[in-house]
């Protein structure tokens, strides 16, 4: 595959509370898969795990009831290779208890990772299995490519940042954050716990149309800090998008920029 590179510039919104940024997330969500549905008949959208997982829930509100959920084919930007029934560590388990049993996205359009791989804990054999699950999805024409680079371009992906500046499963010093070639690669030792985890690549990561970044708490502050100075050393700093990279932030996150102190 030819390498891929979007360029946009970072945006920023700062939101008073969580909740606050938990609904307009879901705004902003609903106003995309709208978009898209419309012009193309599908929505892919890429979930995270951590907060966001209950965040999510707030789709479930009346204002949201037209949502054309059978349009909607969902994915995951990494994933923990635990049971898919594992409560704890499974983010399509609890993405699945929390919101998606709740809407009518029809089952076959719920990409969890290979059901034996995360049985078994076969980290490498996970990514491999959902690299090929993506690119039958691109020759589907389900998902589309990133101009003529052949990378899949993802609609709408809402993502996180830990404290440490990772996003998705891309980790400030380790490896993955440099692979160019794959889709999805994987990491054994990870520093959050729990260690063994699939991940999307950067360049996929940021060929998206849109890249949503929600990050709450002043734990993320520093972090959320030396982003916004451009410190790319924190794999979040590196995010971008096709058309837009947005970042919502509540009032804590955001406490660290020059702006607030
Ligand atoms: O599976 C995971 O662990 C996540 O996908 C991870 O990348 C997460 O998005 C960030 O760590 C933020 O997590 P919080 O929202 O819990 O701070």
């Amino acid at each position: 595959m030819a390498s891929a590179s979007a360029n946009t510039k970072r945006e920023k919104i700062v939101f008073p509370t969580e909740d606050d940024v938990a609904k307009a997330m879901a705004k902003y969500t609903f106003y995309l898969s709208k978009k898209f549905c419309k012009e193309r008949g599908y929505f892919t959208i890429v979930l995270s795990g951590g907060d966001l997982v209950l965040w999510l829930k707030k789709l479930l509100a009346p204002e949201y009831a037209e949502t054309e959920w059978s349009k909607w084919h969902v994915f995951w930007v990494d994933e923990r290779v635990a049971p898919l029934d594992d409560t704890v560590n499974s983010n399509y388990k609890q993405t699945l208890d929390s919101f998606l049993s709740k809407v009518p996205i029809p089952t076959s359009n719920i990409y969890a990772i290979d059901q034996d791989c995360a049985a078994l804990g076969d980290a490498k054999g996970a990514a491999i299995l959902y690299e090929e699950c993506i690119k039958k999805l691109v020759n589907q024409n389900i998902i589309r490519t990133y101009k003529s680079s052949g990378f899949p371009q993802f609609d709408l992906q809402l993502l996180g940042m830990g404290p440490d500046g990772h996003m998705a499963s891309l980790f400030p010093g380790h490896y993955q954050i440099k692979e160019k070639a794959n889709l999805v690669t994987y990491i054994t030792k990870s520093p959050k716990l729990p260690p063994k985890r699939i991940t999307f690549t950067l360049p996929v990561i940021n060929c998206a149309s849109y890249n949503l970044m929600a990050v709450c708490g002043e734990a993320q502050a520093n972090a959320v800090a030396k982003v916004f100075k451009d410190d790319f050393n924190l794999p979040s700093a590196r995010l971008t998008a096709d058309t837009q990279a947005i970042w919502y932030l509540d009032r804590a996150a955001a406490s660290k920029l020059p702006e607030c102190l």
